[in-house]
């Protein structure tokens, strides 16, 4: 089929593309990597009353809030879905996703396993989600230490809360071990690719089966 027939008589309803691990496994890192290589894909950024690390951008890696600023949107509910981790507070606003998905479009999020669970319980049918864990403990810890953007005392409560995290394992549609990158990414394209096609996202494929029956 070409991708002409797909997106114009077909037509796909976007989905909801969820990247959870614990910290330091490699999720923002896969992150780019796909956004990079699949320009169709709208990164949901969150806001945060997280400190702003060196080497990120308000707006372009999250938008860095006060905490009253934070308390005011989760009341006036524009939050899809929120969370505290590591002892700050991050949600995924609700409007640009709504408006992407409005339009076909595919969001990825960079979320904790309490915000892939309320994302899910809100659209079951538009999430996929998929956990990335990291080949070893050590090598975890070795990530964060490397990454060298938090005190030692923030990547120890990150290593501590990585247990009750890795837990959450079976929550998730998919389970990746990022041990080598470029073999993650080529798996997590994978993932994306053949769930784009899954029969029950495509809106208009009932009535194009329809026509070519009616044509026999
Ligand atoms: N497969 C890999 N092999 C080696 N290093 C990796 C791999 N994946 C990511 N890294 C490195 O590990 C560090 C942590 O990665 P990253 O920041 O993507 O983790 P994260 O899961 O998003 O963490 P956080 O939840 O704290 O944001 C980075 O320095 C990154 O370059
Ligand atoms: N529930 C949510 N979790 C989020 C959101 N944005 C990020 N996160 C998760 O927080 C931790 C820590 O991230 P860091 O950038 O401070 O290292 C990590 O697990 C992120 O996935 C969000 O909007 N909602």
């Amino acid at each position: 089929m070409s991708a002409h027939l797909e997106n114009d008589i077909i037509g796909r309803r976007g989905l909801m593309f969820v990247l959870s691990s614990p910290s330091g496994a490699g999720k923002t890192t896969l992150t780019r990597l796909l956004r990079d290589e699949e320009p169709s894909l709208t990164l949901s950024v969150s806001v945060t009353t997280r400190a702003r690390r060196a080497s990120e951008v308000d707006g372009i890696h999250y938008r860095f809030i006060s905490p009253e600023e934070f308390f005011d949107l989760r009341e006036r509910g524009e939050l899809l879905e929120w969370a505290e981790v590591h002892g700050n507070f991050y949600g995924s606003p609700r409007r640009e996703i709504e408006r992407s998905l409005a339009a076909g479009r595919d969001i990825l999020f960079d979320i904790d396993y309490q915000g892939a669970m309320q994302v899910r319980e809100k659209a079951p049918d538009d999430v996929v989600s998929v956990f990335i864990l990291p080949p070893s403990i050590p090598e975890l810890r070795h990530r964060l230490e490397r990454r060298a953007e938090d005190s030692a005392e923030v990547i120890s409560r990150r290593l501590t809360a990585a247990k009750g995290e890795i837990g959450r394992w079976r929550d998730y549609d998919y389970v990746l071990v990022n041990d080598d990158l470029q073999r993650t990414f080529a798996r997590l394209r994978a993932i994306l690719s053949a769930e784009r096609l899954r029969r029950e996202r495509q809106t208009g494929l009932t009535s194009f089966v329809e026509g070519l029956l009616n044509d026999l």
